[in-house]
């Protein structure tokens, strides 16, 4: 569907008029797990995940049936002072690799049963460099935020969103730092894997961004300031996934520091998200911390393309299955205790 915002203001006037969880099928879901043949809490963050996902979906027995996993590819201005292992060229070979099947992200959207579908943003028209000044304009960020809007399929019952763009670990830095605080190297790593040398670079290129941007404005603003288009997509993604009350698995540093700019615009704006793994880019963790999300998976991942969060969709599904399939002491005749 047509993106329901033309600016930036639009934008932030969508987000304070989402819809919230069902509280009703939330307390079902609840009282049917209490109910079920296990020992109270036997099956840990299962429980609560199946819970958070009947109250989204506004029933207490749901199912997972139809999950999409969606890539957004961007280029980066930044990209040019070297802080990246990786030459900008790779987005959009990556971008054909994904196409053609070849990628991880590939295998695990088909292992965990979910479409993949990929959306490349203006690869040759890279963002603006955020040293000398904002990334994109209003309408560069508008058009990447619809593009994410317009990428939900409204017969998903669970979303993951990820990217693909060189560099792309600096602007998730930079936005991480203004929107949380802290110095630059508190929130720079590896990426792709940059020496000590590159780090150093990399990390004075984030406090150059944040010396000119920081502090200037909300998350959306921050965003345009010192995002991507990628990570735009992606925000606009999650934002109309809540539209259409489809929970959201949020994969890795990039996705996350693109998430953040959401809840920094509108608390509660992630309160239909769970984070799929912890990153092993170092900065990841600390996003998390910030968000109040407990990871579901740990596993040293550090790819990026929406990994992290298809491999949770089997915990997911799992989790929701014995919700809804189990049966309780009643129906199996166990006595309770
Ligand atoms: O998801 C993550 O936590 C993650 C951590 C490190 C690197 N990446 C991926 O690597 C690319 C960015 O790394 P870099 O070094 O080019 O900034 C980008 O395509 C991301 O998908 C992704
Ligand atoms: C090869 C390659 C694949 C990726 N997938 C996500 N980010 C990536 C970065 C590189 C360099």
């Amino acid at each position: 569907m047509t993106a329901e915002f033309n600016d930036m203001a639009g934008f932030r006037a969508l987000l304070e008029r989402q819809p919230d969880t069902d509280s009703g099928a939330r307390d079902a879901a609840a009282e049917r797990n209490g109910q079920l043949t296990k020992p109270p809490g036997a099956l840990g963050r299962l429980e609560d995940l199946a819970i958070w996902y009947a109250g989204w979906r506004g029933t207490a027995t749901p199912s997972v049936t139809a999950p999409q996993v969606i890539v957004f590819a961007g280029n980066h201005g930044v990209a040019a002072r070297g802080v990246s292992a990786f030459p900008p060229e790779v987005t959009a070979q990556m971008v054909a690799n994904f196409e053609h099947g070849g990628a991880a992200i590939n295998q695990l959207a088909a292992a965990a049963g979910a479409k993949l579908d990929v959306h490349a943003l203006s690869l040759e028209d890279p963002t603006d460099d955020f040293t000398t000044g904002p990334a994109m304009s209003e309408a560069a960020l508008c058009t990447a935020l619809r593009t994410g809007w317009e990428a939900v399929d409204e017969t998903a019952d669970v979303l993951i969103v990820g990217e693909m763009g060189i560099g792309n670990t600096t602007p998730a830095a930079a936005l991480a730092a203004a929107l949380l605080g802290g110095e630059a190297d508190e929130w720079t790593g590896r990426g792709t894997g940059v020496d000590d040398a590159g780090l150093a670079g990399k990390t004075r290129v984030v406090a150059e961004g944040l010396r000119l941007h920081a502090g200037r404005g909300d998350g959306v603003e921050t965003l345009r300031r010192l995002g991507g288009r990628e990570l735009a997509a992606m925000a606009g993604a999650i934002a109309r996934a809540r539209s259409l009350r489809i929970p959201v698995i949020l994969d890795g540093f990039i996705c996350c520091s693109a998430a953040l700019t959401l809840e920094k615009t509108c608390s509660g704006a992630l309160d239909h998200c769970v984070a799929g793994h912890l990153s092993a880019e170092g900065a990841h963790g600390k996003v998390l911390a910030a968000l109040g999300k407990e990871p579901l998976l740990s596993l040293g991942l550090r790819l990026g393309e929406a990994s992290g969060g298809a491999l949770a969709i089997p915990v997911l599904k799992a989790a929701v299955a014995c919700l809804s399939g189990m049966a309780t002491f009643a129906e199996a005749g166990v006595s309770d205790g």
